[in-house]
């Protein structure tokens, strides 16, 4: 399945957001996108999901236009930046809401064990973000967005979760957006750039700091990781 997200126009009032945007995902790879704060990419996801309307867009799924909403599909599955499971649930009740594998959660982590009666309010915010993380990334949906799944976890945790997304890649697409950056170039097969409301498509990492994403000796530092 391809995903292509094509001339966007975002407006608040008479502000300009996002102005001449594409993106592709495809099944089998990872969409990363990067950019400053406040350069849209929270607006970028909620309009693909279709929660945020903005004054143009185009989307299409197999090079066909859609029309409606995707979360109006069973398409989609999507990592917002605020919670989205009812605070006061058990967790064996959010997975069987959610209809994802409790035994296959606890194989990751382990440390949940003992925790299926646990209220999900009673969990830290990490762990909290680690489960919902985890729901919409096992959903059986073929298109998951994730808006900062890594910023709130602790590097153990991280890494596991950018293994599932290496497996759970295999059957969906894949468009995820943090500011741990190193994270996202690592397990990124294609990463797209947000400034000053354009998508750039970063063919080489040196374009990060051409478009002062990143400072040189950030820059450096992951070049010097990568050889
Ligand atoms: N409801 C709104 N009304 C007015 N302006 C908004 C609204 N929502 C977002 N904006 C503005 O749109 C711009 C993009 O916001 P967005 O949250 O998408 O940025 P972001 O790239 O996700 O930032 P961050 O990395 O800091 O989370 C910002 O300038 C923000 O102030």
């Amino acid at each position: 399945m391809t995903l292509e997200i094509d001339n966007i126009e975002l407006y608040f009032k008479e502000k300009s957001i996002l102005n001449g945007i594409y993106i592709k995902g495809e099944t089998g790879k990872i969409t990363g996108i990067l950019g400053s704060n406040g350069c849209g990419k929270s607006c970028l996801m909620n309009i693909i999901f279709g929660s945020l309307k903005p004054k143009y867009k185009l989307v299409r799924i197999n090079n066909k236009p859609i029309v409606k909403a995707l979360y109006k599909t069973n398409l989609v599955s999507y990592l917002p930046q605020h919670h989205f499971i009812p605070k006061t649930y058990k967790l064996s009740t959010v997975f069987n809401l959610f209809n994802v594998n409790w035994y296959d959660f606890i194989a990751y982590f382990k440390d949940f064990k003992e925790r299926k009666n646990t209220r999900f309010n009673h969990l830290s915010g990490g762990e909290q973000r680690l489960v919902e993380i985890f729901i919409v990334l096992k959903s059986d949906r073929r298109i998951i967005l994730l808006d900062e799944p890594f910023s709130h976890l602790s590097p153990l945790y991280v890494e596991t979760i950018k293994a599932i997304i290496q497996v759970e890649k295999h059957r969906k697409a894949i468009i995820i957006t943090d500011h741990m950056y190193e994270h996202i170039i690592a397990i990124s097969e294609n990463i797209y750039l947000l400034k000053n409301g354009h998508s750039k498509l970063v063919t080489d990492l040196k374009l990060l700091e051409t478009y002062q994403y990143l400072s040189h000796s950030s820059l450096s530092n992951i070049v010097k990781k990568e050889v």
